[in-house]
């Protein structure tokens, strides 16, 4: 689905950003991207969507190389949720913002009614479609922006620290979201300083060391290798960290340490 081949890339005048990047992103995995600040994370999602072309290498989203096809026709193949909400909102109602993309794939009447109903239902916003969506809190314009994306149904989506700013309810619908794509077969890639989040919601880590790629592993396996957190300069999840404390197989979410507790203690 999503395939990124010897990829080179630095800014005009500046020091190389990527060096020798490769991988590949098959449909139904969740790929989180973790590195320290200015590891490159940004700067590769940009490359990912077109908006920045590789130095040298190529990157192929859905049959398609970036180099050769405009980032218009490219968005409707990997969409984007950027970190601030507000550089990708620009209708006055949340229901417009949410028809635009589906508008412009030609979906009209009770289809395109139909497609901005079952958005608005799964980002929990569906009361709010007449608001406009810089009058709502943080959160929920962070939920638009997910909703305007979603609603063009992209094989691959690229989320950009999709939890900043979100509370509790506004989270477990981002995850309940992210689980559905996955499902469903989307290819989800996001950005992401939250190695909590990361642990419940990726099943693979593509970490970033000073614009190369230090690790590509399953989750558990890259949340288990100390030389591996250290070199990304992330956070050892809680779960991780408890289960090894208490001598238990290790784990990447609470509920799966409780269960491995109990089972211990059950046959103890
Ligand atoms: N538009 C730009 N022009 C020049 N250099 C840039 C530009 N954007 C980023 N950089 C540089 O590229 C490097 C990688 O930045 P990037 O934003 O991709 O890192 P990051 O891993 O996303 O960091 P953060 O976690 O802080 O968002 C940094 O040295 C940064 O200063």
């Amino acid at each position: 689905m999503l395939d990124v081949a010897s990829v080179d890339f630095a800014y005009p005048g500046g020091n190389p950003v990527l060096s020798d990047i490769a991988f590949s992103v098959r449909r139904g995995e969740v790929l989180a991207i973790v590195g320290r600040n200015g590891a490159g994370k940004s700067t590769l999602l940009r490359l990912l969507n077109g908006l920045r072309q590789p130095a040298s290498g190529t990157v192929t989203v859905d049959g398609l190389n970036t180099a050769d096809t405009p980032v218009h026709v490219l968005a409707h193949h990997i969409g984007t949720v950027f970190q601030a909400p507000e550089q990708q909102i620009f209708n006055a109602k949340v229901h417009d913002e949410i028809a635009f993309g589906p508008r412009q794939q030609g979906l009209t009447g009770a289809a395109l009614e139909a497609r901005i109903a079952e958005v608005l239902g799964r980002i929990g916003l569906a009361d709010a479609a007449q608001l406009h969506p810089l009058d709502l809190d943080a959160a929920a314009r962070r939920l638009v922006a997910l909703g305007s994306v979603l609603a063009m149904k992209p094989p691959v989506l690229l989320l950009d620290e999709p939890q900043r700013g979100l509370d509790a309810n506004a989270m477990a619908r981002l995850e309940a979201i992210v689980a559905e794509e996955a499902e469903a077969g989307t290819c989800v890639i996001l950005v992401c300083h939250d190695m909590d989040f990361v642990a419940r919601r990726a099943s693979r880590v593509l970490a970033l060391a000073q614009g190369r790629i230090a690790a590509d592993l399953p989750t558990l396996d890259f949340f288990t290798s100390d030389e591996l957190t250290r070199k990304a300069g992330v956070e050892v999840p809680d779960p991780v960290e408890l289960a090894r404390f208490l001598g238990l197989p290790p784990v990447l979410t609470p509920s799966a340490l409780a269960a491995k507790w109990l089972a211990d203690h059950r046959s103890a």
